[in-house]
């Protein structure tokens, strides 16, 4: 029997319950009114917050701001933008009070923003969108205007978080901008090359309970040599100073090819290392350079698949913080962007990983035309992306010659296998924790606070179906066991988790979730689920619509 097609004619709100072996068997739900289209579309700010009707009961000890990012303008003027990424940032908060909440958003005043919003046409190119010399210019003015350079993005749409007291919104590039969370106010923008020798840092550090924050980040050296950079930005500091200013390279991992960095979205950090994925998406630095003097080139022109590399993992030690150059693992080839989680267990480096089988890129997929079709194109175009899988790699630690040959892993737990090779590398096989036909488990998140680094037993995620996130889904990474909170129409995004203060068991807490219902009287809402069983707490809406947002955190 199909329990998903079952539960999900008749009843509004769907929850259903998986068995290991019997998810969803790749068959999600129909979206031929295609209202996801809404999220994707421009909304304004707002003058000041605005109040939600609450329905059901919000937890009394839940006070804090919901903040997260996204894109909110979709064109300049009669310029669209092109791809998922390149839409102005948007900061948006919903704060709780004493069972109230209010919901505030504003466009991040970006350099990017301002100039488009000046001289009403994109003037700065997005990661899909190139921006064009301003035909008012004459002549000679657009031709130096070329030969300046194109000016790097600092469109911070993908993420906020903490260094030291303060809160940057983030993109991948080099450019942070400091922002106000409270009155969401911008406040300055950030040149991190101005500390680090990076060229960008992922959206997605790992912030220690003190606020260390980790990152990683290209590196294009002199000569064009390559690397990896693993930064340290230590927490607030005692005399007030800028902890960026403190900000360090901690260690410095290989690129498997000469000219040619992968993209890299996020890593793993463990209690004693760090672990970073090198995937097939390569950035051609030749096509980089070159691109920025053509006209029309993007960020998204510099991609390219190498075809024959595979994946490859580097693990360093965090302290002292060295690259263990003789650990080569290897595994056939897959996109990732998001880690769930990794640990250390019995000799062994656990990895889990949200994946899209093979080298052909999946932001390919995500151009803004592709995904606001209709439902029947939508699926169609999604036939031809990489497939997601979520997978468990485990890497040992204490690798031996005479082991050749030989799975070297024996955790009792996991059908991941680790192979050492007679040229010293080891090829990986993982461990499927959750995989259904253009259904993905992503933008995954689990108990931080708690869970960061160690053995666990649960991730949170969102469901795409053929890209389309309309569903929440809790994973058993040990049982492989799902839950899932789905409402007919409704667009939900990453769902974070908040526990319960002084929590003892790892799922006591809540999801928080902004979900986009379009044919409602409120069509935006904060859902809040209990994050054991995934049923609805409460929802707080909004009579607006509040376009897709990619990643946030919360602020107790
Ligand atoms: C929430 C629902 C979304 C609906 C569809 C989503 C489908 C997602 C499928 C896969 C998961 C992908 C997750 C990616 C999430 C994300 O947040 O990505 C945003 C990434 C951005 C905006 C990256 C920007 C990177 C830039 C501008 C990099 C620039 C650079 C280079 C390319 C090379 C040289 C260095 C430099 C300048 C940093
Ligand atoms: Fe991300």
């Amino acid at each position: 029997m199909e329990p998903m097609a079952m539960r999900l004619k008749g009843a509004e709100t769907k929850l259903a319950c998986f068995a290991p072996g019997k998810t969803r068997g790749g068959r999600g739900v129909e979206h031929p009114a295609a209202g996801y289209k809404k999220i994707f579309e421009t909304v304004e700010e707002l003058n000041e917050p605005i109040p939600a009707e609450i329905k059901g009961v919000i937890p009394s000890w839940l006070g804090g701001s919901l903040l997260r990012m996204g894109p909110g303008l979709f064109e300049v003027g009669d310029e669209p933008f092109h791809h998922l990424f390149d839409g102005q940032a948007m900061i948006h908060k919903f704060d709780l009070k004493d069972g109230q909440v209010t919901y505030y958003r504003k466009f991040v005043k970006t350099d990017a923003y301002v100039r488009a919003m000046t001289e009403n046409r994109i003037v700065i190119t997005e990661f899909g969108t190139a921006a064009y010399p301003d035909p008012c210019k004459n002549i000679f003015s657009r031709f130096f205007t070329y030969f300046r350079g194109i000016e790097v993005t600092d469109n911070c749409m993908v993420n906020i978080y903490p260094v030291g007291e303060d809160f940057y919104a983030v993109t991948e590039t080099n450019f942070i901008t400091k922002v106000d969370p409270d009155s969401l106010e911008t406040l300055k923008r950030v040149d991190l090359c101005k500390y680090l020798s990076v060229n960008g840092l992922t959206a997605h550090p790992h912030i220690e309970a003190d606020g260390t924050v980790y990152n990683i980040g290209n590196c294009f050296g002199k000569n064009l040599s390559l690397a990896y950079n693993i930064v340290k930005i230590p927490p607030a500091q005692k005399d007030g100073s800028d902890p960026l200013e403190k900000s360090q390279v901690v260690v410095q991992l290989p690129s498997s090819e000469r000219l040619k960095p992968s993209y890299v979205h996020s890593f793993g950090m463990t209690d004693n290392h760090f672990v970073f994925v090198e995937q097939p998406v390569k950035i051609n630095l030749l096509k980089f350079l070159s691109a920025w003097s053509v006209r029309g080139a993007t960020y998204m022109d510099c991609f390219e698949s190498n075809e024959s590399m595979g994946t490859w993992f580097h693990l360093a030690t965090k302290d002292p913080a060295e690259y263990l150059s003789s650990h080569k693992f290897r595994t056939s080839a897959f996109n990732i962007f998001h880690h769930i989680n990794a640990y250390e267990d019995e000799g062994f480096i656990v990895v889990d990983l949200c994946t899209w089988k093979g080298h052909d890129f999946v932001y390919d997929y995500l151009y803004l035309a592709n995904i606001k079709q209709e439902w029947e194109e939508v699926k169609k175009a999604a036939m031809r992306a990489p497939q997601p899988e979520v997978r468990r790699y485990v890497l040992p630690l204490d690798i031996h010659k005479e082991e050749q040959g030989k799975n070297l892993v024996s955790l009792p737990y996991t059908t991941a296998t680790a192979v050492l090779n007679s040229d010293g590398t080891i090829w990986l096989e993982p461990e499927v924790l959750f995989s259904g036909p253009r259904q993905a488990f992503e933008f995954p998140q689990i108990n931080y606070s708690l869970c960061s680094g160690k053995k666990y037993s649960f991730a949170y995620g969102l469901g795409l179906n053929h890209f389309i996130p309309d569903r929440i889904v809790k994973l058993n990474v040990q049982t492989k066991e799902t839950l899932m909170w789905q409402e007919e129409d409704c667009y939900p995004s990453e769902p974070l988790f908040v526990p319960t203060p002084g929590a003892t068991e790892e799922d006591d807490g809540v999801l928080l979730s902004i979900v986009v219902k379009p044919g409602a009287e409120r069509p935006g809402f904060l859902l809040v689920l209990d994050a054991v069983k995934l049923t609805e707490l409460a929802r707080a809406e909004v009579n607006i619509i509040i376009p897709v947002t990619l990643h946030g955190l919360y602020k107790p």
